[in-house]
């Protein structure tokens, strides 16, 4: 198949990107085994439900993004959560914790079983997946795209006409990737690969986010990148959501995330189980609680300092 032919046909990645352009029907299998019981301090007041920490006033105007009482199947129950224009927001928690889960599921991509997700006022149930990929993009895990084309005839099938150069200066900037424009895409390293894929995901909805308008789901970007680079991608989600776009990422990098998110999650087993600031969530108590290890936690120069203190003990 030509270049030209695949074009008119559908982007290279289409089939993973949008998950094959069919809702994931949350019915699968899956077990949260017990209703978690964390041991955290979550910021409201009334947090006696073991599972949730309490629901944002929605009717706000500047609200892109809310959910209210989501379940799907026994992978993810939360009472309520919104995301602000402009929000920088990063999940973090243990595997399994339902992060990727959230993620897609505020996506569009999987549909709840219960409960409402409202993307910028309207129902997703009401949003096309056509449509939907047009607002807001998403780099899901595994998204490599095994098409024997270059870098760069993979990323144009995502620049628009517009666009002065194929790698708009700030993403060249964060990403480094005109290094490698000719090489195959086969023919990558790990980090290389998942940089393409961060670029191909951000291209993809380029002039929102260029406007401001645009709503980006990254479901762990950091996988792969050396620590530059996985810096030089907190600074670009952060300077993206400065211009106004929103962007939630899952992480594994607590630090990392709590240095450079407007606002973080911490899940647990399926559930929210703190949410807000980073340093009223990223605390001692809550990190050793869900993560079942101890946390040295302190403050330079305004950077909070996060890091496993003691051995995992095996026995
Ligand atoms: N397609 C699926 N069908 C059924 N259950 C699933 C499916 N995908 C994930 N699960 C289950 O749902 C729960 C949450 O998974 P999810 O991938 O959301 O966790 P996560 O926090 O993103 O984990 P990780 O940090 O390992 O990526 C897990 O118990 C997992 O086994």
């Amino acid at each position: 198949m030509t270049i030209n032919n695949f074009r008119t046909q559908q982007r290279p990645d289409s089939g993973i990107n949008e998950q094959n352009d069919e809702r994931i029907n949350a019915s699968e299998q899956g077990t949260i085994s017990t209703n978690p019981k964390p041991n955290v301090s979550v910021k409201d007041d009334d947090a006696d439900s073991n599972c949730s920490a309490n629901s944002h006033n929605l009717a706000d105007n500047h609200t892109v993004l809310s959910l209210q009482n989501v379940k799907v199947a026994s992978r993810l129950s939360v009472e309520g959560l919104r995301a602000k224009k402009g929000e920088c927001v990063h999940i973090i928690g243990p595997n399994g914790a339902g992060k990727s889960t959230l993620l897609l599921t505020l996506a569009g991509l999987i549909e709840a079983d219960e409960g409402n997700v409202m993307l910028l006022g309207k129902p997703m149930s009401d949003w096309s997946l056509a449509t939907l990929a047009n607002v807001r993009t998403l780099l899901a895990q595994q998204s490599e795209s095994g098409f024997h084309l270059s870098v760069k005839e993979y990323l144009s099938f995502y620049a628009t006409a517009q666009q002065d150069e194929l790698i708009p200066p700030v993403l060249e900037k964060a990403l480094e990737i005109s290094g490698f424009l000719n090489k195959i895409l086969t023919q990558l390293s790990g980090g290389e690969r998942q940089r393409v894929e961060i670029c191909r995901s951000l291209l993809q909805i380029w002039p929102q986010l260029e406007r401001g308008e645009g709503i980006a789901f990254l479901d762990e970007p950091l996988q792969g990148l050396d620590i530059r680079h996985q810096y030089a991608l907190a600074s670009l989600v952060k300077f993206l959501c400065d211009k106004g776009n929103t962007l939630l990422m899952t992480s594994h990098d607590i630090a990392l995330s709590a240095n450079y998110c407007d606002s973080l999650w911490l899940m647990q087993k399926g559930c929210m189980v703190a949410f807000g600031k980073p340093q009223e969530v990223a605390t001692q108590t809550n990190l050793e609680s869900v993560f079942e290890c101890h946390f040295a936690i302190s403050k330079h120069d305004n950077f909070l300092e996060i890091q496993v203190c003691a051995p995992i003990s095996l026995e």
